[in-house]
């Protein structure tokens, strides 16, 4: 181990066998969350550090030349992920989101080749996004007194990102007969979620199943029930489809699961594209498409509450390019809107909504920062820490979107997004979900908190960010 530990990357004293958890636990419980732990190393240890946790190392990256190095110039020796053995239980090896090797490589290939199809990115895309606001901003307006309507900001995004990624995967939005259902199993996601911890992620299953078993039922049951809600649709269509009484038409893919059932309807079923393995990708990408977007926009609108300055001059730019509002916001405005470009950089780079982002393992001995990384280690860009490195980003704590026209370059070293073959697979549909909906929400309402305001980061401890509670006012314009 000493051998080892002085070719890696620097980092704390390890242990044997337990590594560097005494130091982890330590930091975690003084500094009060996983990313000021993170922060903590990286300002001791530098931008590339390794910790042990217990037998095996963990090297971090946090500052994005380094990890542009790694994930980009070496993408092929980085291309795997590691697994947690939950999430393996789970899929069974289908899907995108905990595979390796050649079914992720198929599923990631043929989804990205489905969204660009169906108009991801593009004006196709875009027309879905807006109407889908449209409807929503009906509710809202429907429901307005004296011009003003009080809501959840979670309701209000979670039905608006689902109806777009549903409709996506398999053309059905949210309507008010759904939406119940919907808000019911999100909100037993969300429990879930809570529940679920770093711990979940990597204790084997023989221990979660002996010791933790009531754990192990409750996130089975509630993956099953999610699967039978989202997948329902993909299931019908596909027992239809066998006893010949749904066709396709080929000129005309209006969602994933149509494009995917198609392929099968060509080329048969086989160990790739099959039933199974369509149910867990529309599971997959409507879990990362829905959870991600929905805490983004949230955190961002808790800051925009905070920040009411920065809203306006949001406002002033949007309505200065849309002829005061008398059009919505496009993705073609994206290049006029430098203001707009700049805050929705800011609210990712803020809301960093990863707080540890996924293990890759490198099967071949890679260089990075000077270091000799041996094959077999555990290697991730850690998002979250390289978007508070204060060598980068000054005052990383402050929610400036300013920055970003200071000094341009600032852009591109904001990577919410992952970098590499694992980076995100919807980045296209999230951004241009993004600009939309920030933009042409700015154009009709202002926007005021109902109640205090959260500064506080929600669940420090867990993987991922939590969304805070957020009520808030639309005020029409
Ligand atoms: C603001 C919104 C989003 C953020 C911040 C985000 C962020 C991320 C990050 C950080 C990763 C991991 C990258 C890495 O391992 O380095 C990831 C992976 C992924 N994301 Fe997103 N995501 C967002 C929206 C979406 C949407 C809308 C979808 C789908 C429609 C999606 C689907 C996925 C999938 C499937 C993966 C796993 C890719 C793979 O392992 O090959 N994400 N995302």
């Amino acid at each position: 181990q000493y051998q080892k530990v002085s070719r890696l990357p620097p980092g704390p004293i390890s242990l044997p066998l337990i590594g560097n958890l005494p130091q982890i636990l330590y930091y975690l419980w003084s500094t009060g969350s996983v990313v000021s732990t993170l922060d903590l190393f990286r300002k001791r240890y530098g931008n590339i550090f390794t910790l042990w946790v217990g037998p095996l190392p963990h090297v971090s990256i946090a500052d994005y030349e380094t990890a542009h190095e790694v994930f980009v110039k070496n993408a092929n020796k980085y291309a795997d992920k590691f697994h947690a053995p939950l999430f393996q239980e789970i899929k069974k090896d289908r899907g995108v989101l905990s595979t390796n090797g050649d079914h992720w490589q198929e599923m990631r290939r043929f989804a990205l080749q489905t969204f660009r199809n169906m108009g991801v990115g593009k004006d196709v895309m875009e027309l879905k996004i807006i109407k889908e606001l449209n409807a929503r901003c009906a509710d809202i307006d429907n429901a307005a007194v004296n011009g003003v309507t009080t809501t959840q900001a979670s309701e209000f995004f979670d039905l608006t990102v689902g109806s777009i990624i549903n409709n996506i995967l398999v053309g059905k939005r949210f309507d008010k007969d759904t939406k119940r259902e919907f808000l019911k199993i999100k909100n037993a996601l969300d429990s879930a979620f809570e529940l679920f911890t770093p711990f979940d992620m990597t204790v084997p299953m023989w221990v979660l199943k002996t010791f933790f078993n009531k754990r192990y039922s409750n996130l089975m049951t509630l993956n099953d029930e999610t699967t039978g809600f989202v997948a329902k649709e993909a299931d019908s269509r596909y027992t239809q489809m066998k006893s010949g009484q749904y066709s396709i038409d080929e000129n005309n893919i209006q969602d994933y699961t149509d494009a995917f059932l198609l392929k099968i309807q060509k080329d048969g079923e086989n160990k790739d594209f099959n039933i199974e393995s369509l149910k867990t990708m529309i599971i997959d990408l409507w879990i990362t498409g829905q959870e991600t977007t929905t805490t983004t926009l949230i955190s961002g609108f808790n800051q925009l509450l905070l920040h009411p300055d920065v809203m306006e001059k949001a406002r002033a730019e949007l309505m200065k390019i849309t002829g005061n509002g008398s059009r919505p916001l496009s993705l073609s405005d994206r290049p006029k809107t430098t203001y707009l470009n700049a805050m929705i950089a800011e609210v990712q780079r803020h809301a960093s909504i990863l707080n540890i982002n996924f293990w890759r393992i490198n099967h071949e001995p890679t260089y990075m920062g000077g270091h000799m990384v041996d094959s077999g280690t555990f290697v991730t860009a850690q998002l979250s820490a390289l978007h508070i490195n204060e060598t980068v980003f000054e005052n990383p704590e402050k929610f400036d979107p300013e920055r970003y026209i200071r000094d341009e370059s600032l852009l591109q070293k904001v990577i919410p997004f992952g970098v590499g073959k694992r980076a995100c697979l919807g980045e296209s549909l999230a951004r241009s979900e993004l600009y939309l909906i920030f933009g042409n929400l700015l154009l009709r309402y202002n926007f005021k908190p109902h109640g205090k305001l959260s500064t506080e980061e929600v669940m420090p401890y867990s993987f991922a960010k939590r969304p805070c509670k957020l009520e808030m006012q639309f005020v029409k314009i």
